[in-house]
């Protein structure tokens, strides 16, 4: 995206609006995702970003609007077809009682296969391969219940990743990793994006680590999508002190000429 190639749409959110019973947490909302390119949903706590993804992926329908998917409403698509489009890991992913890293990582693959527990031998290497990607083999076989946080993150981002699907969704992919593996994850999604042109979408709350890995960032505040563009355009003092009440220094990236904070304090420690 910073290169200007061309793009092309896709997935759009049009007139969104989503929320939970009678409450309404997004609004009318409109976004365009483009194909081939890393997202990044930032915004604080509660601003809505994990309800705008799990209307873009089709886990939660909207109170009004749509979502398209190539074009096509994705409410037309049914569970294996989005599926096949969609691969997603969730905030707080749970795993079956019993289950080793192969086997959950196999259920990536149900879109692909007749049913679970037959998997071809395609099937097979797939699941081997993301095993490997996420450097869990020496794991394959242990309980998914009986590996760290870290590990267990791992196997479900290889579990995605076996789903083989053009376009990957991430909440908080990041959580409970060390800085290492954090770092690792991101130039995984970075390299699955250079190389396989997976189109990512991931929320993260690290805006250096945004900055560097995403190419478009989509700011979320109270619900709206507040800011939308690359993370030079976006990561401004402004969006600093309305959207996450910082203020920090906005440096570029000599290389990169991505933006990175230092300095960063709370607005009202800088009041005082
Ligand atoms: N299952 C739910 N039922 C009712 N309200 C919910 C539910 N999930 C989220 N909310 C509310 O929706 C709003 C947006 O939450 P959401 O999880 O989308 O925000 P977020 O930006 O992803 O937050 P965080 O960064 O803390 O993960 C919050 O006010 C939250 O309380």
């Amino acid at each position: 995206m910073e290169g200007g190639s061309r793009m092309s749409t896709i997935m759009a959110v049009q007139h969104l609006s989503a929320g939970y019973g009678r409450t309404t947490i997004i609004n009318d909302q409109t976004l365009t995702i483009e194909a081939g390119v890393i997202t990044g949903l930032i915004g604080p706590n509660g601003s809505g970003k994990s309800t705008l993804l799990n209307v873009m992926n089709g886990f939660r329908a909207p109170l009004a609007g749509r979502v398209l998917l190539k074009d096509r409403p994705l409410s037309t698509f049914n569970h294996k077809q989005r599926a096949a489009e969609i691969a997603c890991l969730t905030q707080h992913p749970v795993a079956p009682e019993g289950i080793t890293v192969a086997e959950l990582v196999s259920y990536g693959r149900y879109c692909h296969s007749k049913g679970l527990g037959w998997l071809r031998r395609r099937d097979q290497i797939s699941v081997t391969e993301a095993i490997s990607t996420v450097h869990l083999t020496a794991f394959k076989d242990t309980l998914v219940s009986e590996l760290s946080g870290g590990q267990r993150q791992r196997a479900f981002i290889a579990m995605t990743l076996a789903q083989n699907s053009p376009i990957m969704m991430l909440d908080e992919p990041t959580t409970y990793l060390d800085l290492p593996n954090q770092l690792e994850t991101l130039a995984l999604l970075r390299q699955l994006n250079q190389v396989h042109k997976k189109t990512i979408i991931v929320v993260l709350h690290d805006l250096n680590q945004a900055a560097t890995y995403c190419d478009q960032l989509v700011c979320m505040t109270q619900g709206r999508v507040n800011a939308v563009g690359t993370p030079k355009a976006v990561l401004t003092h402004e969006l600093l002190a309305t959207a996450f009440h910082v203020s920090a220094d906005i440096e570029l990236n000599a290389n990169t000429q991505r933006p990175q904070l230092t300095n960063c304090q709370p607005m009202a420690a800088v009041a005082q």
